[in-house]
């Protein structure tokens, strides 16, 4: 199972939203990260066939997704970034009615239904009006519609905005679980929410990719460009804006903990620490790293 996007372009008059993009992705979680504005909903909305390339093809196991037409979509399961809900529609009939479009059984739609609402621990407001739900109840309703038809391929624009942490952890449980022999795509500019179940990643910066691979691969990247000092909150405001910070941790006392991105560690009694992805994140979209 493959899909291989080639030479993928989408302009918007004048604005380039995907430039030239060419990927090969293969079965497993991969993490689609990007600023807002970088292109992942637009390169999503292809992938998903509901919006025409202005060039390049997207091909399924060799065949062009637009060429398998039904096929596609029978394998396909998408989670837009917004989406109209049926907002009266309790979550119940919303998601038979949604079952319906994909063409299940009513006996297979009963029984799938069940499952994702235990698995996404939504039984409790299966009789409830989807708009009255909380917008990370809405969310989890949302990817409990993409996995209907046990899709082969599976596109979620960014699934955890609005979950709380417990729901983000239930999510990419359930996400890895699924991800066995199975293409799952999550765009995400929430990096930890990837960072541990990505097979592999593609880092998008205006229109293109600029960086894939597994996350040990990519944040050897700022290997050595990661550094953590203790400071007081005045030494802090001296080097805000001097240096690109990843996070400032409070500490006992007046002290803080400044995790930070340099070449050399120029903060005082600085020392190395181990990256993660977040860093490499920060480091391409920081000015230092912005050449890329
Ligand atoms: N229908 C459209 N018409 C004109 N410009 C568009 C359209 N859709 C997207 N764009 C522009 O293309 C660029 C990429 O947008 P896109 O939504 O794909 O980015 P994104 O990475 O998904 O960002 P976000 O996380 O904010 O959704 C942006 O500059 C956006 O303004």
């Amino acid at each position: 199972m493959e899909l291989t996007i080639k030479n993928l372009t989408k302009s918007f008059k004048d604005k380039m939203a995907v430039d030239d993009v060419s990927l090969t992705i293969m079965p497993g979680v991969w993490g689609l990260l990007g600023a807002n504005g970088a292109g992942k909903t637009t390169l999503m909305r292809m992938i998903a066939g509901i919006l025409t390339p202005s060039r390049g093809n997207i091909y399924y196991d060799g065949v062009k997704i637009g060429d398998l037409g039904e096929a596609y979509r029978d394998v396909f399961g998408y989670l837009p970034q917004t989406f109209g809900f049926y907002p009266e529609f309790k979550v119940i009939d919303y998601l038979r009615y949604m079952a319906g479009l994909k063409g299940l059984s009513r006996k297979t739609a009963e029984r799938k239904i069940d499952e994702l609402l235990e698995q996404l621990s939504l039984e409790e407001v299966r009789g409830k009006q989807v708009r009255k739900l909380s917008g990370g109840m809405q969310r989890r309703v949302g990817i409990a519609q993409a996995l209907l038809n046990d899709p082969e391929i599976l596109i979620l624009d960014e699934p955890t905005s609005g979950l709380d942490p417990g729901e983000r952890i239930r999510f990419r449980r359930l996400i890895a679980e699924f991800a066995r022999e199975r293409i799952v795509v999550i765009s995400t500019h929430i990096v930890p929410d990837v960072e541990y179940i990505a097979a592999c990643n593609a880092v998008m910066k205006d229109g293109k990719i600029i960086d894939v691979g597994t996350t040990e691969e990519l944040v050897k990247t700022v290997e050595g460009k990661v550094w953590e000092a203790e400071l007081t909150t005045r030494e802090l405001a001296e080097y805000e804006g001097r240096v690109p910070i990843v996070n400032v941790r409070s500490e006992k006392g007046e002290k803080v903990l400044l995790r930070y991105l340099s070449e050399t560690g120029e903060v005082p009694g600085s020392r190395p620490a181990a990256p993660h992805l977040e860093d490499l994140y920060l480091w391409l979209f920081s000015e230092r790293g912005g050449e890329k």
